[in-house]
């Protein structure tokens, strides 16, 4: 184990007084000489908030403040009581007990309507844009309709959105045309152009670019320095150090630390999130939380023997070790000359959009028995159209799949889930599991039937083996029964994956974003468990954002440019991580 990567936190910055918001007036007066009337250093108090669902604590006697001028940070495990904070504080959620003051004045909004007319605003985890819809109608329909302004008047807005923050947009593309990243942006410009006095973004970075991500963090930054305040939900330390002036800690719904960063050494904060005390972080957690450096220059998992002649040369001959064989993770990537059984071989690849641009050119990949390939790119450059194809999802123009021997091309989802593909879709809650379905059947979708008896379902058999999943991946909810809607973002990611892992036989796993929104102690149990897979011979194909994440995990790495697969680079050669990122800009394409 190496030591935790240096992270400096920022010096807290002289706090300007609040000013209007650049780019346009308050959306009404009462708020402003409210603020003028209270405390104008605290934006938000929260004084013993709770909110429990059934049973289920979601937020127990939670108690912050958020000052005018600020970046305030909310860390915590998954299901620790973030977003219900957030949701309390738009609107979206009643709390059971406590109060809200907002720029002093009691706040109790009872819908997310009552958030916005008071100036907060929100993005949630979850998109909630018109996919069917243009940028311009989505943005319009976001100002309300009392409110609703011209065409014209949104166009002039979104200019001067661009010149404060950077953030352009092109106002005729349909979202359901956009990368992820891009429609993210939209909701945050949906958000800026209300030109709030609190902006709440719960893990807002989870599908941006590093360079989104950056532009994102300097826009938290912007929005302080006018005076206002921001809450910024996250997991990644590396934005806590970038934007953040102080945090708050919840554990299992309660506060349990926080205060100035520039107070808090960064291993006290890790301690606070995971409620144990961190001597050493582990690179691989580390890389998970998006730190850069977590791993020396070009060190790949050790030992990697993977076939890095072309990017679709497909290794023969060679059979898996046996299930279940403890080999371990490194070995499995090693057996360095002996050509290894091709889990995945992808042959020309080729999709176009509906707008007649190519997303996928005459992509070619395999991915060997025991290999983690990984899939790196700056985002909309076909990562998401490879996984859909792969996943069969989305039909390909011309090209061929075959896993383990067996062509998939044409094959529906079923039946390759059937020859032993695990899929962890991109979009997890409306591709990866049903919402209305319990936590138990979304854990057993495809094995429902070996829980038949006597024609019927056994539902105690059922949620017994759930149960033990349940406790085995640390999935945070107070009964297999519950909705699979009611677990956090963070968790119902587990139970997605959990459910792909356990498939039997499982001859090539391709997780695309797995974990995307997860803690740092899930993030380095999935890395774990998808090393554990690779090393019962499984074929892995990680698609990810996070390139320091592939550095860690992978054997080797093919970059999507412009709808091509590049490479690919094997993560041990030095100077691999300065290969990839010319790959990714088109340096070298
Ligand atoms: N609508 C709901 N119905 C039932 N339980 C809920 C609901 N919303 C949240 N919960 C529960 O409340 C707890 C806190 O969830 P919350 O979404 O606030 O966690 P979080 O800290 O945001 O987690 P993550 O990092 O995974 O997003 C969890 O146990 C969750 O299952």
């Amino acid at each position: 184990m190496s030591a935790v990567p240096s992270l400096t936190w920022r010096a807290p910055r002289a706090r300007p007084a609040p000013e209007p918001f650049r780019g346009g007036a308050a959306p009404d007066e009462a708020r402003s000489s409210g603020a003028d009337r209270a405390d104008a250093t605290v934006t938000l108090e929260l004084e013993g908030l709770t909110k429990a669902f059934g049973a289920t604590p979601a937020l127990d006697a939670a108690s912050l403040r958020v000052r005018a001028g600020t970046v305030h940070c909310v860390l915590g495990e998954n299901g620790a009581g973030k977003s219900t904070l957030c949701n309390l504080v738009f609107g979206a959620h009643s709390p059971d007990a406590g109060t809200m003051r907002l720029y002093g004045e009691p706040y109790a909004p009872q819908r997310p309507a009552d958030a916005l007319a008071a100036g907060v605003a929100m993005v949630h985890q979850h998109f909630s844009l018109v996919p069917t819809m243009t940028v311009a109608e989505n943005l319009l329909l976001g100002t309300g309709l009392r409110l609703r302004p011209p065409r014209r008047e949104l166009l002039g807005e979104l200019d001067a959105v661009a010149d404060t923050y950077g953030l352009s947009l092109d106002p005729d593309a349909r979202v359901d045309a956009l990368p992820v990243g891009i429609r993210q942006q939209v909701e945050i410009v949906k958000c800026l152009l209300r030109k709030p006095r609190l902006l709440l973004l719960d893990e807002p970075t989870g599908v941006l670019d590093p360079a989104q991500i950056e532009s994102l963090m300097a826009t938290c930054r912007r929005i302080a320095e006018a005076g206002h305040a921001v809450v910024l939900v996250t997991h990644k330390l590396a934005e806590v150090a970038r934007a953040g002036d102080e945090a708050t800690v919840l554990r299992g719904g309660r506060v349990v630390g926080g205060g100035p960063l520039a107070g808090i050494a960064q291993s006290d904060l890790v301690a606070m999130m995971v409620g144990r005390r961190v001597a050493e972080l582990d690179p691989l957690l580390a890389a998970g939380l998006g730190l850069e450096g977590a791993r020396p220059e070009g060190v790949g998992p050790e030992g990697s023997g993977a076939d890095e002649s072309a990017v679709d040369a497909a290794p023969d001959g060679g059979g898996p070790p046996a299930p279940g064989a403890t080999v371990p993770a490194a070995a499995a990537a090693t057996s360095a000359g002996a050509p290894r059984a091709a889990a995945l071989a992808v042959r020309g690849l080729t999709v176009r959009r509906p707008d007649g641009t190519t997303a996928l050119d005459a992509v070619s990949l395999t991915v060997a028995r025991g290999e983690i390939l990984g899939v790196a790119g700056v985002e909309g450059n076909g990562q998401s159209e490879l996984g859909a194809v792969l996943a069969g999802s989305l039909r390909a123009r011309s090209g061929s799949v075959e896993l383990d021997g067996h062509d998939i091309t044409a094959a529906p989802p079923a039946r390759r889930t059937r020859l032993g593909l695990g899929v962890v879709p991109e979009d997890r809650l409306h591709e990866g599991c049903i919402g209305e379905l319990s936590v138990a059947e979304n854990l057993f979708l495809a094995r429902l039937a070996d829980f038949r008896r006597y024609g019927l379902l056994d539902r105690r058999a059922l949620n017994r083996a759930a149960d033990e999943v349940v406790a085995a991946h640390a999935i945070r909810t107070e009964d297999s029964r519950a909705p699979m809607r009611t677990l956090s973002g963070g968790n119902q990611q587990k139970v997605v994956l959990a459910r792909e892992l356990a498939l039997d036989p499982l001859v090539c796993l391709v997780a695309s974003q797995p974990t995307r929104g997860l803690d740092i102690g899930a993030v380095g149990a999935v890395v774990t468990r998808l090393r554990d897979a690779a090393a019962r011979g499984c074929g892995i194909l990680l698609i990810s954002s996070e390139l320091s994440e592939l550095l860690a995990v992978a054997d080797r790495i093919v970059v999507m440019y412009r709808g091509r697969a590049l490479g690919p680079v094997r993560t041990g050669e030095p100077g691999a991580r300065e290969r990839l990122g010319r790959l990714m800009t088109g340096a070298d394409a």
